[in-house]
């Protein structure tokens, strides 16, 4: 290899141990056909220095013979790799890549810019931290454009690079640049995607790639390769609510009996009291073993094997939380956000497998609430879904799953829909919000007054367990879009017309002990909280 470290050649086990200490970035480079997304990490490979020679020279020789760049090392087949594709021209798989520089290691995820590949997207985009959205500096923001940002955003991708290529080709131009940066951020307004960085690059001739580009002297901001390994990241999965889904249970002998997993969120040490979930058994953490010893204390992201100090029941697909910590949910049916990835249409009402972490229990999906055009963001009711829809839907399981809404959690909170008979992945879904069964048909019928009859709603609830069923029903109906306000009985008379006259949904909770008319929805907007709170109907929050 052309070597990118002094240490290999002078002390290689410092060298493995530095390696070994850096921080992972994974992240996926998307865009439209021939944006350049080969080339570019062509060039990423190439000046890191993760290039062999031989390989260096194979491509050369090749870029003469099949490369598109004329006199220059067509980069792009160093990524390009099958012959297939190498044929046909284009990338026909999320293909995976590694590099490593001074201070990050890199994982990137090439997924192709053809239409109907936006299952591969979606599978690429689950596990990264970071997406580059390629758009070629002529063409501007296009259609796949926001297809890929919608979708990176859907996957909860916190962080996006929008990387103008080919600047080369509109004489590096500062206004051209400047252009597609507004539209971007004009349509991006609807996604709320928490940080984007935007740089004007040529991948082709390296230009703000890993230096900073003579050409784009009015551009004096951080080249790409220099946002990759400075973007903070450390602090975007959840470091607070510990989670460690059972993977399996390792019992060598009778003196072992640990629980092994990769924790999905928090930290655990040595004491620490943990529930298992469902079963809502406790005990506290005797050992935490792992391949590299005992410790102390483990972070979300380490794969171990806990010990604990009381033989209880665990096992594969059961769920370890820390007691006292917020738990997650515990349920039957959901409403969330399925991207189809299947030929055959999905079927409503027809039983497939839903895997959620390492759960794995049959369902159907009972309804779809709306479908979502990635390209308007716009949304319509839908019957079914076809390959490359994305809907929000609601789902039934044949028994409870622990799960987390997926804003608080990716691991916990994603789940896939398996074919019963292929046993091929149909779909992935990300859950927003958690209820039981026997409530939905309420849902549903809330939900259906208001979309298409246009009308207030007050529902009535009178059970036991009412303040917990009214929050979860009131975060259902906003997921669908609705807001709505929890009122004690005694103040429904006076309260629900004003409620209803702002358009919102009253729901009346019988035994719950809550302030006089408290405000519950996110949903609800600032001017009708004022206006209520005025009247003396709301307490916020
Ligand atoms: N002039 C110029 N050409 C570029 C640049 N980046 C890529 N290209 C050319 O654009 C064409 C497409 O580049 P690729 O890297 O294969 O594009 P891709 O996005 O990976 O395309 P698919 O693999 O089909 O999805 C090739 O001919 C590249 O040489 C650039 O910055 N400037």
């Amino acid at each position: 290899m052309s070597h990118q470290s002094e240490l290999i050649s002078t002390d290689i086990n410092a060298y493995l141990e530095q390696h070994q200490q850096k921080e992972l970035l994974r992240f996926l480079t998307c865009g439209s056909v021939d944006d350049g997304k080969s080339t570019l990490i062509g060039r990423l490979l190439h000046d890191s220095k993760m290039i062999y020679e031989d390989q260096l020279a194979a491509i050369e020789k090749d870029s003469q013979k099949s490369g598109t760049t004329g006199e220059k090392v067509d980069l792009a087949l160093l990524v390009d790799g099958l012959a297939a594709e190498r044929e046909q021209g284009i990338t026909i798989d999320v293909a995976y890549r590694y590099f490593s520089t001074s201070r990050r290691k890199f994982i990137i995820g090439d997924t192709p810019g053809h239409e109907q590949y936006t299952r591969n997207m979606a599978t690429g985009a689950s596990t990264c931290d970071l997406a580059i959205i390629l758009v070629d500096a002529r063409h501007g923001v296009m259609t796949q454009t926001r297809r890929h940002s919608f979708i990176a955003h859907l996957l909860g991708i916190k962080h996006v690079i929008v990387a103008v290529n080919k600047m080369d080709l509109v004489e590096f131009s500062e206004a051209r640049y400047q252009e597609i940066k507004e539209d971007y951020l004009e349509f991006s307004k609807q996604l709320s995607i928490p940080d984007i960085r935007f740089v004007p690059i040529s991948a082709l001739e390296g230009d703000n790639v890993v230096t900073q580009s003579s050409n784009m002297p009015w551009f004096n901001e951080s080249p790409l390769m220099e946002l990759l390994e400075t973007i903070e990241i450390a602090t975007d999965s959840d470091q607070t609510h510990f989670r460690l889904p059972v993977q399996y249970v390792n019992r060598p002998n009778l003196d072992f009996r640990g629980f092994a997993g990769t924790i999905a969120g928090g930290q655990v040490s040595v004491g620490d009291k943990l529930s298992v979930l469902p079963s809502g058994q406790s005990s506290s953490v005797k050992e935490i073993v792992t391949f590299d010893g005992n410790l102390e204390t483990a972070h979300v992201g380490q794969a171990i094997t806990l010990t604990l100090e009381d033989e209880i029941d665990v096992s594969r697909g059961d769920t370890l939380v820390k007691s006292g910590e917020s738990a997650p949910v515990i349920a039957d049916a959901f409403t969330t956000k399925l991207v189809w990835m299947a030929d055959e249409d999905m079927i409503s009402g027809r039983q497939y497998y839903f895997k959620v972490g390492h759960q794995l229990v049959a369902g159907t999906i009972a309804q779809v609430n709306e479908a979502i055009d990635v390209n308007t963001l716009e949304t319509a009711p839908a019957n079914t879904l076809h390959l490359n829809s994305i809907a929000n839907v609601t789902i039934h399981l044949s028994k409870p799953v622990v799960v987390d809404p997926y804003q608080n959690n990716r691991h916990t909170g994603a789940f896939i829909v398996i074919d019963r008979l292929t046993n091929g992945t149909v779909a992935a879904g990300m859950i927003e919000s958690a209820t039981e069964i026997s409530d939905l048909k309420m849902i549903t019928e809330v939900d259906r007054e208001l979309r298409y009859h246009q009308k207030s709603v007050t529902v009535v609830i009178d059970d036991n367990d009412a303040a917990e069923k009214a929050v979860s029903l009131e975060q259902t109906l906003f997921s669908l879009g609705h807001a709505a306000v929890i009122v004690r009985p005694e103040d429904a008379l006076t309260v629900c017309p004003y409620i209803e006259a702002a358009g919102l949904i009253a729901i009346v909770a019988g035994n719950i002990d809550l302030p006089f008319g408290l405000l519950y929805s996110k949903a609800v907007t600032a001017t009708i909280v004022d206006d209520l709170t005025e009247k003396g109907i709301l307490l916020p929050l």
